[in-house]
């Protein structure tokens, strides 16, 4: 059953090429602030400070808050990107990610290709990944591009193929970020059905977004993060639709 539960949760950024001494003597031993200087050579951007919660199966979670707030950076340690620098950060269940869409992409590859690899690295075989295939050629729907190696798409065909590859198999925990504004509007109004269906089937999910739209669409609880930490955490009224309320075409799932 899916869950995730952060326990003094922490990132920070070490910025190696900021190692001014005045900086770094100006930052030594001040606590409020969000850059900070260790004794050695390293400044680091705390990114999440100290983060507690628990997301328990059913929840549909908005990441709310101003630019720099953490968001991003909480979506992406939820998706292992980066590990914890303090705490701990605990997950159960399968997860996808719709976070960056050249992530666990080699551009020297292929789409094609690319597939070929998701299918191994989620261990899918035979029929399973022969559907998956099917199904991500068919959604990216890049034509002749998707037999020529990805470092030759545009920013809209990543999107497109990213999108297919992590949407093909209905996950636990679905992961999202806003990324998705820079597909043309035919891919879009693909893309938002296909997110409805995957919303509808997946036991959590966690978006970051700025739009009150996403919110009221979709979530059931608001997270709202200032400054790397969490000030405010509501459940919200209107329930998210059940899986069932949902229109579903078939997935590889
Ligand atoms: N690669 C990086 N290197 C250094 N600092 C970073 C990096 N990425 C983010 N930060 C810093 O971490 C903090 C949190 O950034 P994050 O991108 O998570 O915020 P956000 O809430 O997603 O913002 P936005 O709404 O602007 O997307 C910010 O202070 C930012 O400057």
């Amino acid at each position: 059953m899916a869950r995730i539960e952060a326990q003094g949760l922490s990132i920070d950024y070490p910025l190696y090429h900021h190692n001014g001494r005045s900086l770094k003597k100006r930052l030594l031993g001040n606590g409020p602030g969000r850059l900070k200087a260790d004794s050695g050579s390293t400044v680091a951007v705390a990114a999440l400070r100290s983060l507690d919660f628990v997301i328990e199966r059913g929840e549909r979670v908005a990441l709310i808050g101003p630019n720099g707030a953490g968001k991003s950076t909480l979506l992406r340690a939820l998706a292992g990107i980066y590990e914890p620098a303090g705490g701990r950060l605990t997950l159960q269940g399968t997860i996808a990610s719709l976070i960056d869409p050249n992530a666990g992409v080699n551009a020297l590859l292929t789409g094609r290709e690319n597939i070929a690899l998701h299918c191994l690295y989620r261990g899918l075989k035979g029929e399973e990944a022969e559907r998956f295939t099917e199904y991500a050629v068919s959604f990216a729907d890049l034509g002749e591009f998707i037999d020529l190696p990805i470092r030759g798409y545009s920013a809209g065909m990543n999107i497109r193929l990213g999108f297919a590859l992590a949407t093909a198999k209905a996950p636990a925990i679905l992961l999202m970020d806003e990324w998705l504004a820079a597909g043309d509007q035919n891919f879009m109004k693909k893309a938002d059905q296909r997110l409805g269906e995957l919303v509808g089937q997946a036991e959590i999910l966690v978006i970051a977004t700025h739009s009150m739209d996403i919110v009221n669409k979709w979530c059931t609880r608001a997270i709202h993060m200032e400054g790397g930490r969490i000030v405010d955490d509501v459940p919200l009224t209107r329930p998210a639709p059940e899986a069932d309320e949902v229109e579903t075409a078939p997935s590889v799932a």
